[in-house]
């Protein structure tokens, strides 16, 4: 499609999600301006950067889709970008929004191949030879994040600060509906401003992880220095079966952070979050591996302790701790793989800025 025709029709309609999903393999770069002088940059399909006029202190990523069934935070984001398209909500920050696995998205899948979220801070070149389509694309996302967040700009005369939040859905109903997973931080403390934010958003469940990943969240955090944030906005559902208002909350909150300098929040206060860290991950050793609980036990269920959760082979699991709990069990993940978190309630108050 002819530059012009492209741009008029995305100033018109604002269907960047429309676009990308026709080429799910990629996209030609394209560039233009819109009405308040706002640079659109079109990267790749899926990729687009939103970049003021003025001088910006924030560098903001927004991703969704990184699991291609997980359809709220893909509508989230698209309406986002829509409404920044059309003119009807300004940015104030530069911006980075990110439909992760146009493919799988297509395909309604959780994945084509592998499963995306796993790939980054390099696992998309581990394993000789192995190259599939989710490889390239996690490879390319880091490329597009790293690209973003070290742009240099002479208007901007303090650094920027960088966020990342990677919005998902479960697959399972959940105690806490919403919820959000705070990359290991290498004994760098947590940012209370950043509990505050998921708090504006209807977020006020957090798991603190005490080990590296390689999720897209922790790939920001670990590699970029930003305050990144894996968050689960509810269950999965279908293209058109989200009921929106659940989520109004973190949609004005994203908004806001987009648009204006501050976001509208409560002072941080413990006692109005559940913090949880990882007691143990449990790992898929055999295709045997089996969950002994029902498939809408929900996340965060607690048993008592000696309760059998699964079994390998052999192997069995069993609660250990009073107080521990289920997280994403997921029998069906490829060997090797996170087949399940037990969680344990904790504090942040020893390591909190
Ligand atoms: O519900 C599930 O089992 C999975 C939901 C999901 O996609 N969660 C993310 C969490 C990423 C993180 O640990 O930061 C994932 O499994 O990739
Ligand atoms: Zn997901």
């Amino acid at each position: 499609m002819a530059q012009s025709l492209l741009q008029e029709q995305l100033q018109q309609h604002g269907d960047f999600l429309n676009l990308t999903l026709t080429n799910p393999d990629g996209l030609a770069p394209a560039q233009f301006n819109l009405a308040d002088g706002t640079v659109v940059d079109i990267w790749d399909t899926g990729v687009i950067c939103f970049t003021p006029v003025g001088p910006s202190q924030k560098d903001i990523v927004l991703s969704c889709g990184v699991h291609g069934n997980e359809t709220a935070p893909i509508e989230i984001c698209a309406e986002l970008v829509t409404q920044l398209l059309t003119g009807q909500l300004p940015v104030k920050h530069r911006l980075l929004v990110l439909f992760g696995n146009p493919a799988a998205i297509n395909a309604g899948s959780r994945e084509i191949t592998e499963n995306l979220n796993r790939l980054f801070s390099g696992h998309h070149s581990i394993g000789a030879g192995l190259i599939n389509a989710e490889r390239q694309r996690a490879k390319a996302l880091e490329d597009y994040v790293s690209r973003f967040y070290n742009e240099v700009r002479v208007t901007d005369s303090v650094p920027r600060n960088r966020y990342l939040y990677d919005l998902h859905t479960a697959i399972r109903g959940s105690r806490f509906e919403k919820f959000a997973v705070y990359p290991f931080l290498h004994d760098k403390p947590w940012q209370k401003a950043e509990f505050e934010f998921l708090q504006a958003c209807d977020v006020t469940t957090v798991l603190l992880m005490q080990t590296p990943a390689s999720t897209f969240s922790y790939y920001a955090s670990n590699s970029h220095g930003a305050d990144a944030f894996t968050i689960e906005l509810g269950k999965v559902q279908p293209f058109g079966q989200n009921d929106m208002r659940r989520f109004s909350k973190a949609r004005a909150a994203l908004r806001q952070l987009i648009s204006e300098d501050k976001v509208s929040t409560q002072p941080f206060d413990e006692s109005q979050f559940q913090l949880y860290q990882v007691y143990r991950a449990i790992n898929k050793q055999t295709q045997e591996f089996k969950l002994h609980f029902a498939d809408d036990v929900q996340n965060f269920t607690a048993y008592p302790v000696g309760t059998l959760l699964a079994t390998d082979g052999d192997t069995e699991y069993r609660v250990e701790r009073d107080g521990e709990a289920i997280i994403f069990p997921n029998a069906k993940v490829a060997i090797g793989q996170r087949a399940m978190l037990m969680v344990v309630p904790t504090t942040v108050q020893h390591n909190l800025v």
